[in-house]
Protein backbone atom coordinates (compact mmCIF):
# COMPACT_ATOMS: atom_id res chain seq x y z
CA UNK A 1 0.00 0.00 0.00
CA UNK A 2 1.45 3.76 -0.92
CA UNK A 3 2.29 5.90 1.99
CA UNK A 4 -0.46 8.29 2.76
CA UNK A 5 0.00 12.16 1.30
CA UNK A 6 0.23 14.60 3.63
CA UNK A 7 1.06 18.35 3.56
CA UNK A 8 2.02 20.68 6.07
CA UNK A 9 0.75 24.38 5.88
CA UNK A 10 2.89 26.45 8.32
CA UNK A 11 6.45 24.76 8.49
CA UNK A 12 8.05 26.75 11.88
CA UNK A 13 8.06 24.74 15.31
CA UNK A 14 5.45 22.43 15.53
CA UNK A 15 5.33 21.71 11.72
CA UNK A 16 8.74 20.64 11.40
CA UNK A 17 8.82 18.30 14.48
CA UNK A 18 5.60 16.68 13.21
CA UNK A 19 6.06 16.84 9.71
CA UNK A 20 9.68 15.14 10.78
CA UNK A 21 7.52 12.14 13.03
CA UNK A 22 5.26 11.83 10.58
CA UNK A 23 7.45 11.49 7.75
CA UNK A 24 8.54 7.83 9.34
CA UNK A 25 5.45 6.38 7.68
CA UNK A 26 4.21 8.71 5.28
CA UNK A 27 4.97 10.81 2.40
CA UNK A 28 4.91 14.94 3.90
CA UNK A 29 5.24 17.85 1.73
CA UNK A 30 5.53 21.16 3.19
CA UNK A 31 5.28 24.63 2.56
CA UNK A 32 7.44 26.86 3.63
CA UNK A 33 7.52 30.46 3.62
CA UNK A 34 11.20 32.43 5.28
CA UNK A 35 12.66 29.20 5.49
CA UNK A 36 12.08 28.08 2.02
CA UNK A 37 15.98 28.84 1.02
CA UNK A 38 17.34 26.54 3.95
CA UNK A 39 14.53 23.85 4.48
CA UNK A 40 14.71 23.16 0.45
CA UNK A 41 18.59 22.73 0.25
CA UNK A 42 19.41 20.95 3.60
CA UNK A 43 15.98 19.91 5.12
CA UNK A 44 15.06 20.82 8.61
CA UNK A 45 17.29 19.84 11.41
CA UNK A 46 15.98 19.60 14.90
CA UNK A 47 17.44 19.53 18.42
CA UNK A 48 15.54 17.50 20.78
CA UNK A 49 15.71 15.97 24.12
CA UNK A 50 12.83 13.56 23.59
CA UNK A 51 13.58 12.62 19.59
CA UNK A 52 17.32 13.30 19.75
CA UNK A 53 19.33 15.56 16.70
CA UNK A 54 18.13 14.66 13.05
CA UNK A 55 17.91 16.01 9.56
CA UNK A 56 14.70 15.37 7.75
CA UNK A 57 14.31 16.05 4.09
CA UNK A 58 10.66 16.31 3.23
CA UNK A 59 9.35 14.53 0.26
CA UNK A 60 8.62 17.96 -1.40
CA UNK A 61 9.21 21.48 -0.16
CA UNK A 62 7.48 24.01 -1.99
CA UNK A 63 6.49 27.55 -1.44
CA UNK A 64 2.74 27.98 -1.92
CA UNK A 65 -0.11 25.40 -1.64
CA UNK A 66 -0.66 26.19 -4.67
CA UNK A 67 2.41 24.78 -5.82
CA UNK A 68 1.79 21.71 -3.52
CA UNK A 69 -1.43 21.23 -5.32
CA UNK A 70 0.21 20.98 -8.56
CA UNK A 71 2.39 18.34 -7.81
CA UNK A 72 0.39 15.50 -8.44
CA UNK A 73 -2.90 16.72 -9.13
CA UNK A 74 -3.99 13.14 -9.57
CA UNK A 75 -3.48 12.05 -6.30
CA UNK A 76 -5.14 14.06 -3.53
CA UNK A 77 -3.41 14.75 -0.24
CA UNK A 78 -4.70 12.39 2.69
CA UNK A 79 -4.22 15.33 5.29
CA UNK A 80 -3.62 18.60 5.45
CA UNK A 81 -1.76 19.36 8.14
CA UNK A 82 -2.03 23.17 9.49
CA UNK A 83 0.65 24.51 12.07
CA UNK A 84 0.10 28.33 10.87
CA UNK A 85 -0.18 30.33 14.25
CA UNK A 86 -4.08 30.85 14.95
CA UNK A 87 -5.01 34.41 13.70
CA UNK A 88 -8.24 34.79 12.51
CA UNK A 89 -7.85 38.51 13.18
CA UNK A 90 -5.56 38.47 10.31
CA UNK A 91 -5.94 35.75 7.89
CA UNK A 92 -8.35 32.83 7.36
CA UNK A 93 -6.89 29.89 7.04
CA UNK A 94 -9.21 28.43 4.89
CA UNK A 95 -8.45 30.33 1.95
CA UNK A 96 -4.94 29.34 2.64
CA UNK A 97 -5.29 25.65 2.57
CA UNK A 98 -8.03 26.09 0.13
CA UNK A 99 -6.14 25.01 -3.13
CA UNK A 100 -5.20 21.48 -1.78
CA UNK A 101 -8.57 20.44 -0.20
CA UNK A 102 -10.62 17.69 -2.30
CA UNK A 103 -13.76 17.80 -1.07
CA UNK A 104 -14.94 15.06 0.75
CA UNK A 105 -11.65 13.23 0.51
CA UNK A 106 -9.19 15.56 2.13
CA UNK A 107 -8.53 15.26 5.98
CA UNK A 108 -7.92 18.66 7.92
CA UNK A 109 -5.90 18.15 10.92
CA UNK A 110 -5.32 21.47 13.48
CA UNK A 111 -2.49 21.70 15.73
CA UNK A 112 -3.13 25.23 16.83
CA UNK A 113 -3.73 26.83 20.28
CA UNK A 114 -7.18 28.18 21.31
CA UNK A 115 -10.71 27.76 20.95
CA UNK A 116 -12.75 28.05 17.60
CA UNK A 117 -10.23 27.25 15.35
CA UNK A 118 -12.20 24.93 13.38
CA UNK A 119 -14.99 27.15 12.80
CA UNK A 120 -13.27 28.40 9.37
CA UNK A 121 -12.54 25.06 8.65
CA UNK A 122 -15.91 23.17 8.57
CA UNK A 123 -17.87 26.52 7.72
CA UNK A 124 -15.37 26.23 4.08
CA UNK A 125 -15.24 22.88 4.18
CA UNK A 126 -18.64 20.50 5.58
CA UNK A 127 -17.92 17.71 3.46
CA UNK A 128 -14.37 17.09 4.49
CA UNK A 129 -13.47 15.42 8.10
CA UNK A 130 -11.17 17.38 10.70
CA UNK A 131 -9.27 16.23 13.41
CA UNK A 132 -8.51 18.66 15.91
CA UNK A 133 -5.25 18.43 18.36
CA UNK A 134 -3.84 19.85 20.99
CA UNK A 135 -0.37 20.20 21.79
CA UNK A 136 1.16 20.11 25.55
CA UNK A 137 5.24 21.09 23.76
CA UNK A 138 7.91 23.75 24.24
CA UNK A 139 9.39 24.14 21.10
CA UNK A 140 10.67 26.61 18.72
CA UNK A 141 12.34 27.49 15.33
CA UNK A 142 15.39 29.40 17.05
CA UNK A 143 17.21 29.82 12.97
CA UNK A 144 15.27 29.38 9.80
CA UNK A 145 14.69 25.71 9.70
CA UNK A 146 16.70 25.07 13.10
CA UNK A 147 14.02 23.66 15.15
CA UNK A 148 15.03 23.16 19.02
CA UNK A 149 12.33 21.20 21.28
CA UNK A 150 12.82 20.83 25.17
CA UNK A 151 11.75 18.32 27.46
CA UNK A 152 8.51 15.89 26.47
CA UNK A 153 5.56 16.22 24.29
CA UNK A 154 2.52 14.60 24.01
CA UNK A 155 -1.10 15.49 21.61
CA UNK A 156 -4.55 15.15 22.72
CA UNK A 157 -6.07 13.85 19.10
CA UNK A 158 -10.05 14.90 19.20
CA UNK A 159 -12.75 14.98 17.56
CA UNK A 160 -14.74 18.78 17.04
CA UNK A 161 -18.10 18.05 17.51
CA UNK A 162 -19.88 20.35 15.63
CA UNK A 163 -18.57 18.82 12.60
CA UNK A 164 -21.13 16.95 10.62
CA UNK A 165 -18.53 14.37 8.85
CA UNK A 166 -17.28 11.52 10.92
CA UNK A 167 -13.84 11.13 11.13
CA UNK A 168 -13.24 7.92 13.22
CA UNK A 169 -11.41 6.20 10.51
CA UNK A 170 -9.22 9.17 9.43
CA UNK A 171 -8.67 9.71 13.32
CA UNK A 172 -7.51 6.42 13.58
CA UNK A 173 -5.15 6.06 11.03
CA UNK A 174 -3.14 9.07 11.80
CA UNK A 175 -2.84 8.60 15.17
CA UNK A 176 -0.91 5.44 14.29
CA UNK A 177 0.72 7.42 11.94
CA UNK A 178 1.48 9.87 14.47
CA UNK A 179 2.54 7.24 17.23
CA UNK A 180 4.39 5.26 14.71
CA UNK A 181 6.91 8.15 14.84
CA UNK A 182 7.10 8.23 18.18
CA UNK A 183 4.93 10.59 19.14
CA UNK A 184 2.96 10.32 22.73
CA UNK A 185 -0.76 10.68 21.27
CA UNK A 186 -3.49 10.29 23.01
CA UNK A 187 -7.15 10.42 21.68
CA UNK A 188 -10.60 11.92 23.01
CA UNK A 189 -13.59 12.31 22.00
CA UNK A 190 -14.61 15.93 22.98
CA UNK A 191 -11.91 17.96 21.81
CA UNK A 192 -13.26 21.68 22.96
CA UNK A 193 -13.27 20.40 26.50
CA UNK A 194 -9.42 19.98 26.21
CA UNK A 195 -9.41 23.15 24.31
CA UNK A 196 -11.11 24.97 27.57
CA UNK A 197 -8.91 23.82 29.97
CA UNK A 198 -5.55 24.02 27.82
CA UNK A 199 -7.46 28.03 27.95
CA UNK A 200 -7.20 27.78 31.76
CA UNK A 201 -3.33 28.24 31.79
CA UNK A 202 -2.78 29.81 27.97
CA UNK A 203 -5.07 32.97 28.50
CA UNK A 204 -3.99 33.49 32.02
CA UNK A 205 -0.41 32.68 32.15
CA UNK A 206 0.82 33.42 28.81
CA UNK A 207 -0.98 37.44 28.22
CA UNK A 208 0.47 38.54 32.00
CA UNK A 209 3.74 37.03 30.58
CA UNK A 210 3.83 39.03 27.31
CA UNK A 211 2.36 41.96 28.92
CA UNK A 212 4.54 42.38 31.97
CA UNK A 213 8.02 40.99 30.31
CA UNK A 214 8.14 38.19 33.48
CA UNK A 215 8.66 34.74 32.85
CA UNK A 216 6.79 32.28 34.43
CA UNK A 217 8.81 32.24 37.62
CA UNK A 218 8.94 35.86 37.96
CA UNK A 219 5.03 36.17 37.80
CA UNK A 220 4.71 33.65 40.17
CA UNK A 221 7.14 35.28 42.50
CA UNK A 222 4.99 39.02 41.69
CA UNK A 223 1.96 39.29 43.74
CA UNK A 224 0.28 41.43 41.89
CA UNK A 225 1.28 39.54 38.33
CA UNK A 226 -0.04 36.10 40.25
CA UNK A 227 -2.99 38.04 41.22
CA UNK A 228 -3.91 38.92 37.61
CA UNK A 229 -3.40 35.22 36.66
CA UNK A 230 -5.40 33.81 39.30
CA UNK A 231 -8.18 36.39 38.23
CA UNK A 232 -8.16 35.83 34.55
CA UNK A 233 -8.16 32.11 34.98
CA UNK A 234 -10.88 31.88 37.00
CA UNK A 235 -13.20 34.47 35.08
CA UNK A 236 -11.76 31.92 32.24
CA UNK A 237 -12.81 28.67 34.02
CA UNK A 238 -16.06 30.26 34.52
CA UNK A 239 -16.92 30.91 31.33
CA UNK A 240 -16.06 27.02 30.75
CA UNK A 241 -18.76 26.12 33.08
CA UNK A 242 -21.13 28.60 31.54
CA UNK A 243 -20.91 26.55 28.25
CA UNK A 244 -21.93 23.59 30.12
CA UNK A 245 -18.53 21.92 31.60
CA UNK A 246 -18.09 21.39 35.06
CA UNK A 247 -14.80 22.41 36.39
CA UNK A 248 -14.05 23.02 40.14
CA UNK A 249 -12.90 26.41 40.02
CA UNK A 250 -10.77 26.12 42.95
CA UNK A 251 -9.33 22.83 41.69
CA UNK A 252 -8.05 24.11 38.64
CA UNK A 253 -6.61 27.21 39.88
CA UNK A 254 -4.56 25.27 41.95
CA UNK A 255 -3.82 22.46 39.96
CA UNK A 256 -2.51 25.13 37.10
CA UNK A 257 -0.12 27.34 39.35
CA UNK A 258 1.22 24.13 41.20
CA UNK A 259 1.87 22.30 38.07
CA UNK A 260 3.38 25.81 36.67
CA UNK A 261 5.59 25.88 39.51
CA UNK A 262 6.79 22.14 39.11
CA UNK A 263 7.45 22.21 35.31
CA UNK A 264 7.13 24.72 33.86
CA UNK A 265 9.99 27.51 36.01
CA UNK A 266 11.50 30.25 34.28
CA UNK A 267 9.60 29.76 31.18
CA UNK A 268 8.39 32.37 28.40
CA UNK A 269 4.99 30.96 26.86
CA UNK A 270 4.80 31.11 23.04
CA UNK A 271 2.21 34.13 23.14
CA UNK A 272 5.37 36.37 25.38
CA UNK A 273 7.86 35.21 22.79
CA UNK A 274 5.36 36.39 19.82
CA UNK A 275 5.43 39.79 21.09
CA UNK A 276 8.71 40.10 22.00
CA UNK A 277 10.06 39.06 18.21
CA UNK A 278 7.29 41.92 17.23
CA UNK A 279 4.88 39.12 15.89
CA UNK A 280 1.08 39.35 16.22
CA UNK A 281 -0.17 37.60 19.59
CA UNK A 282 -3.20 34.59 19.23
CA UNK A 283 -5.25 37.25 20.36
CA UNK A 284 -8.68 36.19 19.17
CA UNK A 285 -8.08 32.27 19.68
CA UNK A 286 -6.58 32.41 23.42
CA UNK A 287 -8.56 35.27 24.81
CA UNK A 288 -11.15 36.40 22.37
CA UNK A 289 -13.41 33.42 21.83
CA UNK A 290 -13.87 32.29 25.56
CA UNK A 291 -14.72 36.23 26.12
CA UNK A 292 -17.71 35.60 23.15
CA UNK A 293 -18.64 32.88 24.72
CA UNK A 294 -19.08 33.55 27.95
CA UNK A 295 -20.78 37.06 27.33
CA UNK A 296 -23.30 35.22 25.06
CA UNK A 297 -24.47 33.42 28.22
CA UNK A 298 -24.72 36.78 29.72
CA UNK A 299 -21.78 36.45 32.01
CA UNK A 300 -19.73 38.75 32.87
CA UNK A 301 -16.05 38.11 32.85
CA UNK A 302 -14.52 41.61 33.44
CA UNK A 303 -11.06 40.46 33.87
CA UNK A 304 -10.95 38.55 30.76
CA UNK A 305 -12.46 41.59 29.03
CA UNK A 306 -9.51 44.24 30.39
CA UNK A 307 -6.60 41.22 29.69
CA UNK A 308 -8.19 40.96 25.67
CA UNK A 309 -8.74 44.83 24.97
CA UNK A 310 -5.20 45.23 26.32
CA UNK A 311 -3.48 42.54 24.27
CA UNK A 312 -5.64 43.92 21.16
CA UNK A 313 -4.14 46.95 21.23
CA UNK A 314 -0.84 45.63 21.58
CA UNK A 315 -1.40 43.54 18.49
CA UNK A 316 -2.62 46.96 16.84
CA UNK A 317 0.42 48.94 18.03
CA UNK A 318 2.83 45.81 16.81
CA UNK A 319 0.80 45.80 13.39
CA UNK A 320 1.13 49.56 12.76
CA UNK A 321 4.85 49.00 13.81
CA UNK A 322 5.30 46.46 10.91
CA UNK A 323 3.30 48.71 9.00
CA UNK A 324 5.22 51.82 9.30
CA UNK A 325 8.58 50.12 8.53
CA UNK A 326 7.54 48.76 4.96
N1 LIG B 1 5.70 26.16 19.80
C1 LIG B 1 5.13 25.54 20.82
O1 LIG B 1 5.81 25.03 21.71
C2 LIG B 1 3.64 25.38 20.85
C3 LIG B 1 2.83 25.91 19.86
N2 LIG B 1 1.49 25.67 19.89
C4 LIG B 1 0.63 26.22 18.84
O2 LIG B 1 0.97 25.64 17.58
C5 LIG B 1 0.71 26.57 16.51
C6 LIG B 1 1.99 26.74 15.69
O3 LIG B 1 2.96 27.36 16.51
P1 LIG B 1 4.52 27.41 16.18
O4 LIG B 1 4.92 26.26 15.37
O5 LIG B 1 5.21 27.66 17.47
O6 LIG B 1 4.59 28.74 15.28
P2 LIG B 1 5.78 29.20 14.31
O7 LIG B 1 5.69 30.68 14.25
O8 LIG B 1 7.06 28.55 14.69
O9 LIG B 1 5.35 28.59 12.90
C7 LIG B 1 4.31 29.10 12.14
C8 LIG B 1 4.68 28.86 10.68
O10 LIG B 1 3.56 29.20 9.87
C9 LIG B 1 4.06 29.81 8.70
N3 LIG B 1 3.00 30.57 8.05
C10 LIG B 1 2.35 31.66 8.50
N4 LIG B 1 1.46 32.08 7.59
C11 LIG B 1 1.53 31.22 6.54
C12 LIG B 1 0.88 31.14 5.27
N5 LIG B 1 -0.03 32.04 4.91
N6 LIG B 1 1.22 30.15 4.43
C13 LIG B 1 2.17 29.24 4.78
N7 LIG B 1 2.83 29.27 5.96
C14 LIG B 1 2.52 30.25 6.82
C15 LIG B 1 5.19 30.69 9.20
O11 LIG B 1 6.03 31.05 8.14
P3 LIG B 1 6.97 32.38 8.21
O12 LIG B 1 8.13 31.98 9.06
O13 LIG B 1 7.32 32.66 6.83
O14 LIG B 1 6.13 33.45 8.85
C16 LIG B 1 5.86 29.72 10.19
O15 LIG B 1 6.77 28.88 9.54
C17 LIG B 1 0.22 27.85 17.21
O16 LIG B 1 -1.17 27.86 17.26
C18 LIG B 1 0.80 27.72 18.63
O17 LIG B 1 0.09 28.46 19.60
C19 LIG B 1 0.90 24.90 20.86
C20 LIG B 1 1.66 24.37 21.87
C21 LIG B 1 3.06 24.62 21.99
C1 LIG C 1 1.21 25.72 27.56
C2 LIG C 1 2.19 25.57 26.44
C3 LIG C 1 3.59 25.71 26.93
C4 LIG C 1 1.97 24.09 26.00
O1 LIG C 1 2.77 23.40 25.41
C5 LIG C 1 1.83 26.51 25.32
O2 LIG C 1 0.88 26.25 24.65
C6 LIG C 1 2.46 27.82 25.05
O3 LIG C 1 3.64 28.09 25.30
O4 LIG C 1 1.75 28.70 24.53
Amino acid sequence: MSQPRILTVGSGAIGGIYSWRLSKSSQVTNVCRSNYAIVNENGFSFDSKKFGQDVFKPHNVVRTVSEAADLDKDTPFDYILVTMKALPEIYNVADIIAPAVTPGKTTIVLIQNGLGVEEPIVANFPENPIISIVAYIGTSQVSPGHISMVGNESLVVGTYLRSKVDNTEQKKLFLDLLQKGGVDAVDVDDVERVRWQKLFWNASFSPVCAMTGMNTSEVLNNKEALASVRNVMKDVIMSANAMGYEFDVEEQMHTMVDRTEKTAKDYKPSMQLDFERKQPMEVEVILGTPLREAKAKGLAVPYLEVMHDICSAANAKTLLDKKSQL
